[in-house]
């Protein structure tokens, strides 16, 4: 299968500490591809380099076989292909800004002829069907809204430029965990509608299980151990991995 994002010995020091160390993964188009790790272990930093937050100390991190960081430059070029959900949706949308305002924002990096298109009012409201929303909730303010209402704007956002790929940080970890299982079916309906990839950033084993067809388990910056969701779960090689399995309420010790 295609290789959509390819990570390559990545790394990233803040002072003095190493905060990610020669870390490489590759996600297949159309897989969700997981990151675990307790807090600390470096998800948010690795997703900051891809994103464009943060530069790499080093390696190479290439989105459809394109470098997305060139001598401490981002390259912004393919940016609508890729957006990112992030764990809190009070935080993550601007308050003052009304739903209609949050969710076409991302269109102002594309082409006007696309933008003009996409925030079409038709569009716009199936959009938000599509996600669980109504029509009427364009033209209110977040702080109007439930948190896994608001998760939903946040991934009605992610897919207003059509993207191949969609960074999830966290997405349900604020959420209930009867909410958490509605927005997580919901992630699960669109990749099969649009053939989306997910990079799917979690501590939560359980989540993680339930969302990926392959996972990375990160430790102390470091890619400890690699592998198909099943190898992960049922035969685990890292120590590491086999405490955070049995961490996990109902798993049977390893
Ligand atoms: N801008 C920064 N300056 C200094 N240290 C940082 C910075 N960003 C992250 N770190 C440190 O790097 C390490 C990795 O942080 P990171 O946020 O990537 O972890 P994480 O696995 O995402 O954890 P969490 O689940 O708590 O968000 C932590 O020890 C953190 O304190």
């Amino acid at each position: 299968m295609e290789t959509l994002l390819q990570i390559q010995n990545i790394s990233k020091v803040f002072g003095n500490f190493q905060a990610v160390n020669n870390v490489s993964f590759k996600l297949k188009k159309g897989e969700t591809f997981g990151l675990v790790g307790e807090s600390g272990s470096g998800k948010t930093t690795i997703a900051n380099m891809i994103i464009g937050i943060h530069a790499p100390a080093d390696g190479k991190i290439k989105f459809q076989n394109q470098s997305l960081w060139e001598r401490g430059k981002y390259n912004r070029k393919e940016h609508g292909k890729m957006q990112i959900v992030f764990q809190d949706p009070q935080s993550s949308l601007d308050p003052r800004m009304t739903v209609r305002k949050i969710i076409t924002e991302p269109l102002f990096i594309l082409p006007s002829s696309i933008k003009k298109y996409k925030s079409k009012e038709e569009n716009l409201v199936n959009l938000m069907k599509r996600v669980g929303l109504q029509e009427e909730h364009l033209d209110r303010n977040p702080h109007e809204f439930s948190g896994g209402q608001r998760q939903r704007i946040a991934i009605a956002r992610a897919l207003i430029t059509d993207p191949e790929f969609i960074l999830l940080d966290e997405p349900t970890s604020a959420l209930d965990v009867s909410v958490q299982a509605q927005v997580l079916n919901l992630l699960k309906d669109l990749q099969q509608e649009k053939g989306l990839t997910y990079l799917f950033i979690s501590h939560n084993m359980s989540v993680i299980r339930y969302m990926c067809n392959r996972v990375g388990v990160l430790y102390k910056g470091n890619i400890v151990e690699i592998g198909t969701t099943k190898d992960i779960f049922e035969s685990p090689k890292h120590p590491y991995t086999k405490k955070l399995l049995s961490s996990i309420p109902g798993m049977q010790k390893n």
